[in-house]
């Protein structure tokens, strides 16, 4: 089996963000477009459990569900995602990028949900069980406006 590797070639690190560090867009990427592909290592209880649970790596793990046979039961594995998988910032109301599981290739497709700018950082979902204090929260409680009651309004 062979898996194409599609990603852009416009993206750069950017070290010192308030995220840590993040991945940005040197040019307009437009909506649609896969960013990356990013080729997994999947870690079974044990080793997820004994080893990288107690480590800096737990920070990096990604849900891995793996099937049980021809039956439709599945397990939840970790796997840690490799290169820019594992650079992808989170944001609850600003992410730009989805990402999806690929389980038969073993990777993980990252995607542009929108038109992203030159110069925008990538961000992805997380989910809400955040490990860290979200910097938005935090910017949230200097008073930034909170997008999700902008639509709420919206809606009323
Ligand atoms: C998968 S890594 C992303 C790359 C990371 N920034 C780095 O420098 O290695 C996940 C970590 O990035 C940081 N991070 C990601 N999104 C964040 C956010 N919205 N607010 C604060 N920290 C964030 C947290 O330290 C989190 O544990």
């Amino acid at each position: 089996m062979t898996v194409p590797l599609q990603r852009v070639g416009c993206l750069e690190l950017i070290l010192d963000t308030p995220r840590g560090r993040g991945v940005f867009s040197t040019r307009k990427i437009e909506a649609g477009t896969v960013v990356d592909t990013a080729p997994v290592i999947i870690l079974n209880k044990e080793q997820f459990d004994n080893y990288i649970r107690h480590s800096l790596l737990q920070h990096y793990t990604y849900n891995w569900p793996m099937g049980h046979g021809t039956t439709r039961k599945y397990t939840i594995h970790q796997a840690i995602a490799l290169g820019l998988g594992s650079m992808f910032n989170h944001s609850s109301w600003r992410q730009n990028v989805g990402w999806k599981r690929d389980l038969g290739k073993e990777v993980i497709v990252y995607t542009a949900l929108r038109d992203i700018a030159e110069g925008e950082e990538l961000l992805i979902s997380y989910g809400s069980h955040l490990t860290f204090e979200d910097v938005e929260a935090a910017r949230l409680e200097e008073g930034e406006e909170d997008v999700t009651d902008v639509l709420a309004r919206i809606d009323i």
